[in-house]
């Protein structure tokens, strides 16, 4: 009995300072290079403590496979953050949410709304979005990263709540950015006191600094935030003048949810696809943009693969995605050679738990390094679209599939995937289709080289880069004009 219990050891990981732990082991401007450097010395697990919270990163499909699939039930809560989640209320949203009786109802209604029957519906918005993008990106070639965000941030707000919107400058998207910000600075470590002394909250909110009094003004602005659209639905839903969204389809067809508010579950499972879901498909479309400038090659070939098949005659759908397989795996190469969620979003293990002999502590943050695993094999930094297309001399590819992971895992997994890649396809097929990408010219002729830099963060942006976006012939400026005629650009669903 001894021997059975004898106490396991930790997953090996970089020595320990007392208190402090790793904290000053993950340098803030590039922690990704400590993450590859402990992925080759430890390997598919490592351990590692910032004041006094167990970190454990895993590294390969085999140990994420095992705990988010297999152990699902130990490993599908995210961790607790008391500010913004508990104190501020965010927790009700559908990604932070550890209620699991609510949790499922919202992911039950996101399934409904963004699985393979409810994701049809939006393609006839999704096309009509790609044309007015496509427009923008005409008139405002210099601006392609700005319109990446805005046609990001449309799409979901259009899906969601049936908002259209002009610009960046929309009140909607102000207010997204601020709570998202929030979140952003309430999931570092140190960020709120109350983080690591969970006993401050009982501190009332008038003595100064307390973090109740910022908890307040917190709860106060993500309330207005997730109440706001919801009810303009409502509202519009009641005088007949609502636009087809996500939130009024559920709304008019209310499914049960045992027991549970279903209006409560319903607003707080919409709250969170803006945040959620635009940034990530924003960061895609702007590294697309990158690797086509980097990669002449890659482009060149994707384009003949699409002039064979439309032969100049009309955009791309989505009815084509089957026919165009160098574009599908351009595609894929983008996900794995920048992740846009390089350590995806944290879970924590409920229980103590063992793997591979080793102990994980109950309350653990484990973290998926999702950028690690795009980056293993010799694959790296190069941007080879044909590692997914098995072509290897030898007839294999040992890449893994970045469908596999760049959406997260088991339970937790995305459930706007689908509604993510129909996006993706569809823009990124009509840019390939209308425009050609190169690098931009300088006032001497030269070329300016782009530095494929990212931002370091939850999500990571490409930083800011120039590149030139031309309409690539008469013929497809013509091609373009019909389709904006075809697909008139605002209004209808
Ligand atoms: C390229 C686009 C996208 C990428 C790469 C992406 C990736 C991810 C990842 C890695 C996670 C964490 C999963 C896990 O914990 O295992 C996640 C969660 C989530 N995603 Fe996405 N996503 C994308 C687009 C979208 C879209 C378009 C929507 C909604 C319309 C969406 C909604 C969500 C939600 C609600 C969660 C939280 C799920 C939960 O906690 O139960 N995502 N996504």
């Amino acid at each position: 009995i001894r021997l059975v219990r004898r106490p396991r050891p930790l997953p090996p990981g970089p020595r320990r300072k007392p208190i402090i732990g790793n904290l000053f082991d993950v340098p803030l401007q590039n922690p990704f290079a400590a993450f590859d450097t402990w992925r080759k010395q430890y390997g598919d697990i490592v351990y590692l403590e910032v004041l006094g919270n167990s970190i454990v990163v895993l590294n390969g499909m085999d140990p994420i496979t095992e705990l988010f699939e297999r152990r699902a039930g130990n490993y599908s809560h995210r961790p607790v953050v008391q500010m913004v989640g508990e104190l501020m209320g965010i927790n009700r949203s559908i990604g932070l949410n550890n209620n699991d009786k609510v949790w499922r109802q919202q992911r039950k209604l996101a399934a409904i709304a963004l699985g393979p029957v409810g994701a049809k519906q939006y393609i006839p918005l999704q096309e009509r979005l790609v044309a007015l993008f496509l427009s923008e990106l005409e008139e405002r070639p210099g601006d392609f990263m700005g319109l990446c965000e805005l046609a990001a941030a449309r799409l979901i707000l259009e899906i969601t709540y049936g908002i259209s919107i002009e610009n960046m400058e929309n009140p909607y998207i102000k207010e997204a950015e601020d709570i998202f910000e929030l979140v952003r600075r309430g999931v570092q470590p140190g960020a709120y006191l109350v983080d690591f002394i969970p006993w401050l909250k009982h501190v009332p909110a008038w003595v100064p600094f307390s973090s109740q009094a910022t908890a307040a003004r917190g709860r106060a602005q993500v309330e207005a935030f997730v109440n706001r659209p919801f009810e303009s639905v409502k509202t519009q839903m009641a005088a007949n003048t609502a636009r087809p969204s996500l939130v009024a389809s559920l709304l008019s067809d209310r499914s049960d949810v045992e027991g549970l508010d279903f209006e409560e579950i319903l607003k707080w499972a919409a709250s969170t696809m803006y945040d959620a879901g635009g940034e990530s498909t924003a960061i895609t479309l702007k590294s697309f943009i990158m690797a086509m400038a980097l990669h002449p090659e890659a482009q060149t070939m994707a384009q003949q693969e699409l002039d064979t098949l439309l032969n100049g005659s009309r955009l791309p759908t989505l009815d084509d995605r089957a026919s165009l397989p160098y574009v599908n795996v351009c595609i894929k190469e983008i996900y794995r050679w920048h992740v846009a969620i390089p350590l995806g979003l944290p879970r924590r293990a409920e229980k103590d738990d063992i793997y591979n002999g080793y102990l994980i502590p109950r309350g653990s943050i484990i973290l998926p390094n999702i950028r690690g695993i795009a980056e293993e094999g010799d694959h790296l930094t190069r941007f080879t679209p044909e590692i997914h297309l098995n072509k290897y001399a030898d007839g294999s590819s040992d890449a893994p599939d970045p469908l596999s992971y760049v959406f997260g895992f088991g339970r937790r997994a995305c459930p706007g995937k689908l509604l993510a890649e129909n996006s993706l396809f569809i823009f990124i097929a009509s840019i390939l289709t209308v425009f050609r990408i190169t690098k931009d010219i300088d006032s001497d002729g030269n070329e300016i080289p782009i530095d494929p830099k990212f931002q370091i963060g939850l999500m990571s942006h490409p930083e800011p880069f120039k590149c030139r976006i031309v309409v690539r012939s008469p013929e497809t400026k013509k091609l373009l004009a019909n389709q904006l005629l075809d697909r008139p650009i605002r209004g209808g669903g």
